[in-house]
């Protein structure tokens, strides 16, 4: 197994897909990356998750952009299949209708499905687009094929802070999870006017979570808490992804980025943290060269809050 010189076990691979997005939300992160032209084949893909798991990585989520406006997305999951215990998928929701069942039946486990709101108008100032009764459809679906499907919100003072318990019974009622996530942003950006005004701080909410739920779970991956709140009859599952200066999120993180343009990345917010594999892959390197270039990211890997 890989393991950081913090003691940081790498077990988990998040691989952006493509940069590119079908919709376009105003506070979208582009997970810390500025993605070059440069895109992996399935094949490219295929080797690189083979690698990682030799070197013990067994989970790989799928993300970009938005992992589903490629062409190939499912020859894409059927190819790493084989070589992970979970496969995951973060979505903004667009293609779920259509493409739910294929993708399960490629291989699949789960997926997480961004919703910020409940309200038409709002979903379109935050996405610029007038889409949620389809993504609500796809969601509807998804529940039916994949277990769990999470909702993802991003809570944001003033445009969503008001919906987070419509969004626990929603959830609920569904049979979904549940993830309320704090906005991120890197350090240069916290006095940014878009920071300023939209970060919305979830420990007091998870104070009150605390207190509410009849059961409270701790996750291996940032030692992130699931809380399980009783809601109109029944049990809701909500997990809160809190990043921000949590020096306790970043010592638990064990996942290494691949991004679209074939760079093994260390860390969300490090922009420059970058090595590249797909250039190497593409001159010839032999597998052996590529666990080297593992290796090295490894080793490049610090915790950012700290
Ligand atoms: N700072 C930071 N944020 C992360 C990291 N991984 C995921 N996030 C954020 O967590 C939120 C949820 O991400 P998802 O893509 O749904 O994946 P996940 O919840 O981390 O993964 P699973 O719970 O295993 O499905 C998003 O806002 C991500 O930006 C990480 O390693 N560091
Ligand atoms: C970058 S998106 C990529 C996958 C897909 N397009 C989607 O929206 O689900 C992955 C997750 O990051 C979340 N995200 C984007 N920008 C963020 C930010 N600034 N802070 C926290 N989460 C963010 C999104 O809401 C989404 O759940
Ligand atoms: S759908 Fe995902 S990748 Fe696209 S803009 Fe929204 S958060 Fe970003
Ligand atoms: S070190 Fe912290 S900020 Fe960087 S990827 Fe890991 S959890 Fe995210």
């Amino acid at each position: 197994m890989l393991i950081d010189r913090f003691g940081r076990p790498v077990t988990n691979l998040r691989i952006s897909l493509t940069k590119e997005c079908n919709l376009a939300c105003f506070y979208c992160h582009r997970e810390g990356q500025d993605d070059g032209e440069r895109v992996m084949t399935p094949e490219e893909i295929e080797r690189v998750v083979r690698i990682a798991s030799r070197l013990g990585i067994r989970k790989v989520k799928l993300t970009g952009g938005e992992p589903t406006v490629r062409e190939d997305i499912v020859e894409i999951v059927r190819r790493i299949r084989p070589y992970v215990v979970d496969l995951s998928m973060t979505t903004n929701g667009t293609t779920l209708y259509r493409l739910a069942e294929e993708l399960r039946e490629a291989g699949l486990d789960r997926v997480n499905v961004s919703l910020d709101t409940l309200d038409r108008k709002k979903y379109k100032k935050i996405t610029g687009f007038d889409v949620l009764p389809w993504i609500l459809r796809g969601i509807e679906k998804a529940v039916k094929l994949f277990h769990p499907v999470k909702l993802n919100m991003v809570v944001m003072r003033g445009i969503n802070d008001d919906e987070i318990w419509d969004m626990i019974r929603f959830a609920a009622e569904i049979g979904a999870v549940l993830q309320l996530i704090e906005i991120e942003v890197p350090r240069e950006m916290e006095d940014s006017p878009f920071f300023r005004e939209f970060f919305y701080p979830l420990k007091p909410l998870e104070e009150e979570f605390e207190r509410l739920a009849l059961e409270v779970r701790e996750r291996r991956m940032h030692r992130r808490r699931k809380y399980f709140i009783p809601i109109d009859g029944k049990v809701a599952e909500v997990e809160v992804v809190r990043s921000m200066h949590n020096t306790v999120f970043c010592m638990n993180c064990t996942r290494l980025r691949l991004t679209a343009d074939g760079y093994l990345k260390t860390c969300l917010l490090r922009k420059n943290d970058l090595i590249d594999i797909l250039g190497p892959m593409r001159e010839g390197a032999s597998d052996a060269k590529l666990v080297e270039i593992f290796k090295e990211a490894i080793l490049m890997r610090r915790p950012y809050w700290k």
